[in-house]
Parts: structure tokens; C-alpha cells; sequence
């Protein structure tokens, strides 16, 4: 992952083709009922026609059977896995090798300890993505909750595996998250958003060209 941009959580035709015009290399589709940016297998088939061949494909699962993850395979075709449950290394490890392709597993950061988390998938996952800890409670979800976390918790971090960043980004902030970090692949959901699910082509324009700033001028 090089100076990556992922829009993630798209759900309408036009705010998926707002992402591939400004140009984001992946592009996420959320598997998960309780999500306001759930995105059935027939409409999950048509978004990830629409992006073929222009941006990478990514489908986020939570704690999901094999069958869910065999008809998302059929639907959607994805480029990637991203995991965003309780899956072990074991279980990402099984998904990887069954389903046979890579996979990003989403690791809750809220202090140093929560690193120690990332040696245990090294071998298990492809990348990473470190992510604000979802909050507690009855109905939270387990991602896309527009929280950061201390960015300065990444700084000289230097995993055995390509790690993204993610949790609470926007186009305002998150040219100083590349800056402080070093990161070279960001993600992006609440933060393009009008509110929760409605994703605003505006918005998505102005994050990917703002990271895209922030990584020419680390160069
Ligand atoms: O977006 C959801 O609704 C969602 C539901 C279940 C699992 C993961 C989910 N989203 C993950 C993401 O979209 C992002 O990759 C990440 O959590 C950052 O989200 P945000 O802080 O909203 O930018």
C-alpha cells in the first residue's frame, strides 16, 4: 500500500462514482444489517460492476460464516477482505486461504497496549487497519463511528505488515494525520458524510485531494 486512498462504506451508484472520479483506489461495501451503509447482494453485484477495473474492490464482513462470505464472493466479486469483528489470526488466516484473497483486518486503538495486538496477525493478514475502538454499548457499531484515536500512538511504529490508517478522518484533518504519522494508506467514512450512510460527493472529492496534497508533499 503506497499512498493509498480508501472510500469506504458506499452504498448509491452516484456517491461510488464521485469516489472513482476523484480517483480513491479502494473502495469499501459494508456487509453488516445493523450499518446504515449495508449494501444487499443485488445492490453490492451492481456498485462493484460499476467500480471494475477502476478502483479495488473491498467488502467488510463482521464475524461472518462462511456461507455470508461465499455469497458475498458470488455477488460482489471483491478485491479484498476487511474484517472488522472478533476474528482471531486463525480465523483471518482460514478466510484468506479458503476464499483466496487478501485480507485487512481492522485492529480498535485507543492506547499503546492495543498495539501489542498487531505482531499476532502478521502472518495471518495481508494489512492492517488501525481503527478508533468502537464505543460501548448496546448498538454501536463496530466501525464507521466518525472517533479518532492519538495519532501519535503510530508514531515510529514499524509493523512486519502494511498497515492503513483510519477512525474519525476528514479532509480537514487528515493532511496532518499523514503529516504526523508517516501513514500511507487512509480511510474514510463518517468523515464524508452528511450523516450516518449518506455520503456527500463534495466531501469525497475534497478528502482525496487532501490526501493526496499531504502525500506529494512528504515526497
Ligand atoms: O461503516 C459501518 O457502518 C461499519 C459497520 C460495521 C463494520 C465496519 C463498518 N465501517 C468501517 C469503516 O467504514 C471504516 O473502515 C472505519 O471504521 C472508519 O470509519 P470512520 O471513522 O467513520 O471514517
Amino acid at each position: 500500500m503506497d499512498n493509498l486512498v480508501k472510500i469506504c462504506g458506499l452504498s448509491t451508484p452516484e456517491t461510488l462514482d464521485a469516489a472513482l472520479s476523484a480517483g480513491a483506489d479502494w473502495v469499501g461495501f459494508v456487509r453488516f444489517a445493523r450499518s446504515p451503509r449495508h449494501v444487499d447482494l443485488d445492490v453490492g453485484r451492481e456498485l462493484s460492476r460499476q467500480a471494475r477495473g477502476r478502483a479495488l474492490r473491498v467488502v467488510l464482513l463482521v464475524d461472518a460464516e462462511d456461507t455470508d462470505i461465499a455469497d458475498a464472493v458470488e455477488a460482489l466479486q471483491p478485491d479484498l477482505f476487511q474484517l472488522h469483528g472478533h476474528e482471531t489470526p486463525e480465523r483471518v488466516a482460514a478466510i484468506r486461504k479458503a476464499f483466496g484473497r487478501p485480507v485487512v483486518k481492522a485492529l480498535g486503538v485507543a492506547e499503546a497496549p492495543d498495539l501489542a495486538a498487531v505482531e499476532a496477525y502478521e502472518h495471518a493478514a495481508d494489512h492492517l487497519l488501525l481503527d478508533a475502538k468502537p464505543p460501548r454499548g448496546a448498538g454501536a457499531l463496530p466501525g464507521g463511528n466518525g472517533l479518532s484515536f492519538d495519532w501519535r500512538l503510530l508514531v515510529g511504529l514499524d509493523p512486519g505488515l502494511s498497515f492503513m490508517l483510519s477512525g474519525g478522518l476528514n479532509p480537514d484533518n487528515v493532511a496532518e494525520a499523514i503529516r504526523l504519522t508517516g501513514s500511507r494508506a487512509v480511510d474514510v467514512s463518517s468523515g464524508v458524510e452528511v450523516r450516518p450512510g449518506i455520503k456527500d460527493p463534495g466531501k469525497i472529492e475534497a478528502f482525496v485531494k487532501a490526501a493526496r496534497a499531504a502525500y506529494a508533499d512528504r515526497t
